[in-house]
C-alpha cells in the first residue's frame, strides 16, 4: 500500500446510470483535492467510493495506508447522546489509543469544548457540522473525505476548518472535499465532475 490516493480512469454508476467517468488524479501526503460540479453529478458518490462504500463501474482507486474518515450526512452523531459521548462512540470504532483524550482535543479544535455535555439534538446546524468535523479529526485517519464541509459554518468556523485542513496536510494527511461553496484554501487541486 502506498501513501497516496491514486484514482485511475474512474467511472461510477448509481441506479444503473453512469454518473461520471474518466476521473483521474494522484493525491500525495499534504495534497488537497476540491471536487466541484452541479447537483446530482455524483460528488457524494465519489467520496463514498473513496471511502470504500460505493461500487466502481470502471477504473480503480488505491487508498493510502493510515485510515479513512468520511464526513457526510450518513455518519450522523447519535442525537440522543451528549456531544462527547457520541464522538467517543465513533472514536472507539475508528480504533487507536485513548479515545477520550482524542475527542476532548478534537472538540477544542472545533471550538465545541463548552458544549461537550450538551445532547447532539440541541446543536445548531453549524455546531452539528463542527461536531462532524471533530469526529474526523479525532479519527486520526490520514485520508479525510469531507462532503460539503463549509455548509452552515460562520466566518470563524470557516477559518478553523481551513486551519485544521492546513494542519492535517502539514502532518502528511490528504484531504478530498466536495463543495458548492468556494473554499479559501491555498494550493489545492481542482477536480470538476
Ligand atoms: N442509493 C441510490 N440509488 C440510486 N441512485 C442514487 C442513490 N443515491 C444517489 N443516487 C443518485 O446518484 C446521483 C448522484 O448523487 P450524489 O449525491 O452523489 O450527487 P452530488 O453531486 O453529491 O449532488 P449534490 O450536489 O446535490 O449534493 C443522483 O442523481 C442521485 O439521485
Amino acid at each position: 500500500m502506498s501513501d497516496a490516493l491514486i484514482v485511475a480512469d474512474l467511472a461510477v454508476a448509481r441506479g444503473g446510470r453512469t454518473l461520471f467517468e474518466n476521473v483521474r488524479f494522484i493525491a500525495r501526503p499534504g495534497d488537497v483535492i476540491v471536487v466541484t460540479g452541479p447537483n446530482g453529478v455524483g460528488k457524494s458518490s465519489l467520496l463514498r467510493v473513496f471511502a470504500g462504500l460505493g461500487r466502481i463501474e470502471r477504473g480503480s482507486v488505491e487508498r493510502p495506508g493510515g485510515g479513512v474518515a468520511l464526513m457526510d450526512e450518513a455518519h450522523a452523531l447519535d442525537r440522543g447522546a451528549t456531544v462527547q459521548a457520541a464522538l467517543r462512540f465513533w472514536a472507539r470504532l475508528d480504533g487507536g489509543p485513548d479515545p477520550t483524550t482524542r475527542v476532548a482535543a478534537a472538540l477544542e479544535d472545533v471550538a465545541l469544548g463548552d458544549l461537550a455535555d450538551v445532547p447532539v439534538r440541541l446543536l445548531s446546524a453549524g455546531q452539528r457540522r463542527r461536531a462532524a468535523l471533530a469526529r474526523v479529526v479525532a479519527s486520526g485517519a490520514r485520508l479525510w473525505l469531507l462532503d460539503e464541509p463549509a455548509n452552515a459554518l460562520d466566518a470563524a468556523a470557516l477559518d478553523r476548518l481551513a486551519a485544521l485542513v492546513a494542519r492535517h496536510r502539514g502532518q502528511g494527511g490528504i484531504v478530498v472535499a466536495a463543495t458548492h461553496q468556494p473554499l479559501a484554501w491555498d494550493d489545492v487541486q481542482q477536480v470538476r465532475l
